[in-house]
């Protein structure tokens, strides 16, 4: 670092004396930043480049609060927060996360979603894929299909087919020495030379994945040139058809330039022999971003934004407007209700009948085919594939997916107050998704969560499945129990306990019964934290024991 920094060095060295900051980030999936602000535990204070980032102060600890358990916040390092930023993901967008666990960057991107579009959210390796998938599910992301494959499997699968990637690499992590010992300890000197072999692979794949006109960000947590400006001067000699996108300037005034003198300095002949004498080609190089400990208040952290050009004659766009395939909730059971189906952005309102013309086969047909969920035309539900059939367990007889669909359908209008859902309904053995994807698109990869996991079947019952009540607005719910986080009911529901709740403290809006028992929306200060089930003031804690509050 002395000979990479040369005058910077002494702040940058003194900037290991500082106690490294930590971050969350509000999950606007759950509450907007201004509500979290007003209610907020701890004092916040913002971080200049993440609109939803907030620095805690020292010996703040977030994640032994219940708003945690509620999937209010992320736990994230300040640094790492700028690369969802630079991917200016909308919603509608199709993004893809290609190294991604344990979720930081994915619940980021999934909140800026804001349920349009959709997430294929990815890592290598199997155990770390878990903690994504539970990050995603607790944050209440519900338009994402979570991947446990090599990039170059998925790139055969989806070729530019993404119009936003994000590339959070494996790296040596040099940039967290502060934060993380660890890291210090597995590093070698030799580290930045293997996980660079590793990275120009997956960014080899990911440029396939890209479409014309896409944007794709390739970050690290690391120093080293190899790893930074390096690989990225190498990508875009192989790729005319990309270009860096500047973003460092008085509009981003944290961002540091790249170095490309790095380039010339430490004999990356594979980048720039030319290179070095080419002011224009420095020029690109530095438009790579920094975050240097020394200069902001965060880790180390290095940012490239690529962009791929539309070859002229390009085709159609890439962007989807949104997934949206509508369907009624049928075996509507409280007289005549109004649906509301959404459609090119206009609301319609329909009858009662037509929920139930609606469900004909040759209805269902027309609905998958104009909701245009996927690009090839292809249809939302299928009927009657041998393979997606589920086992009735009390009496070993199968059930098909109609009849899956059947269940799921009345537990809706049971219970939520939803008129339609959107979504591929996909069957795993018992296990019911909401998949933003047509099951095509997926064969042959080692999928973790096809979608939104809503619940199973089990003794000819739907029962609904955690990530549904974590994902669901209060709103959305027939019953909703209100725990105060100060109260002490909050911390004795996450860690599993029967709660006695009056049966005035059920709310119920829309729902005329006298005894409200049934499942039960818990929320915790108006954030959906679990299910439990309430009859006659006892509420049985259906809080999954996996999730459960383990501190004192
Ligand atoms: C920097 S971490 C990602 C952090 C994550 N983006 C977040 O914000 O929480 C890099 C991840 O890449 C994964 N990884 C390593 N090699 C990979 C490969 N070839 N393809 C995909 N992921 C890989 C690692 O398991 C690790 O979880």
């Amino acid at each position: 670092m002395k000979s990479l920094l040369g005058d910077d060095f002494e702040q940058f060295q003194s900037s290991y004396n500082d106690t490294p900051l930590g971050g969350l980030r509000v999950n606007t999936l759950k509450i907007s930043r201004e509500a979290f602000q007003k209610q907020s535990p701890f004092a916040l204070t913002p971080i200049p480049w993440c609109e939803t980032g907030f620095y805690t102060g020292e010996g703040v600890r977030p994640g032994l609060h219940p708003y945690y358990h509620a999937g209010m916040y992320y736990i994230q390092e300040p640094s790492a927060m700028a690369p969802v930023e630079l991917l200016n993901v909308e919603p509608g967008d199709r993004v893809l996360d290609l190294c991604a666990a344990p979720g930081g960057k994915s619940t980021q991107i999934a909140a800026k979603l804001a349920g349009r579009g959709h997430l294929v959210t990815n890592d290598l390796h199997p155990e770390r894929t878990k903690a994504l998938a539970k990050n995603i599910e607790l944050y209440g992301v519900r338009n994402a299909v979570v991947l446990n494959e090599a990039p170059e499997a998925i790139a055969a699968s989806f070729p530019e087919y993404f119009n936003k990637i994000l590339i959070d690499a494996p790296c040596s992590g040099e940039g967290m020495f502060r934060k993380d010992e660890d890291m210090l300890r597995h590093w070698t000197e030799d580290s930045p030379r293997k996980y660079a072999a590793m990275q120009k692979e997956i960014l080899e794949s990911a440029a396939r994945m890209l479409a014309p006109g896409g944007t794709m960000v390739y970050s690290t947590c690391t120093f080293s040139p190899e790893e930074n400006e390096g690989m990225i001067a190498v990508f875009l000699k192989h790729h005319p058809e990309f270009s860096l996108l500047s973003k460092a300037g008085t509009e981003a005034p944290w961002f540091s330039a790249g170095e490309s003198q790095w380039l010339s300095e430490h004999g990356l002949e594979e980048a720039g022999p030319d290179a070095a004498g080419d002011a224009a080609w420095m020029a690109e190089i530095s438009k790579t971003l920094r975050l240097w400990p020394h200069r902001v208040k965060g880790e180390g952290h290095f940012m490239a934004v690529l962009c791929k050009e539309v070859p002229e004659m390009a085709g159609a766009s890439h962007r989807e407007e949104g997934y949206r395939l509508s369907l009624p909730v049928t075996g509507v059971s409280r007289g005549q209700l109004s649906m509301t189906l959404q459609a090119g952005g206009e609301r319609r309102q329909k009858r009662l009948e037509s929920i139930h013309a609606s469900t004909r086969p040759e209805a269902k047909h027309q609905r998958g085919a104009s909701a245009g969920m996927d690009p090839g035309g292809r249809r939302g539900f299928k009927g009657g594939r041998g393979s997606e059939r589920v086992l009735k367990q009390d009496t070993g007889t199968e059930i098909g997916r109609e009849e899956a669909e059947g269940l799921l359908q009345r537990f809706i209008s049971d219970n939520l107050s939803w008129e339609e859902y959107h979504g591929y309904l996909r069957l795993h053995g018992q296990h019911l998704y909401l998949s933003p994807l047509p099951e095509e698109r997926l064969q042959g990869l080692k999928v973790v969560r096809a979608g939104w996991y809503v619940g199973s079947v089990k003794h000819g019952r739907f029962q609904p499945s955690h990530p549904l009540a974590a994902a669901l607005q209060p709103e959305e719910a027939r019953r909703v129990i209100n725990l105060s986080s100060d109260s002490g009911e909050a911390v004795r529901y996450l860690k599993g306990e029967t709660l006695e709740i009056a049966a005035g403290r059920v709310h119920s809006p829309d729902f005329s019964s006298d005894e409200p028992k049934g499942y039960v929306l818990i929320t915790i200060d108006g954030c959906s934290a679990g299910w439990g089930k309430w009859q006659s003031g006892i509420l049985k804690n259906e809080y999954p024991a996996a999730w459960r509050w383990t501190s004192a």
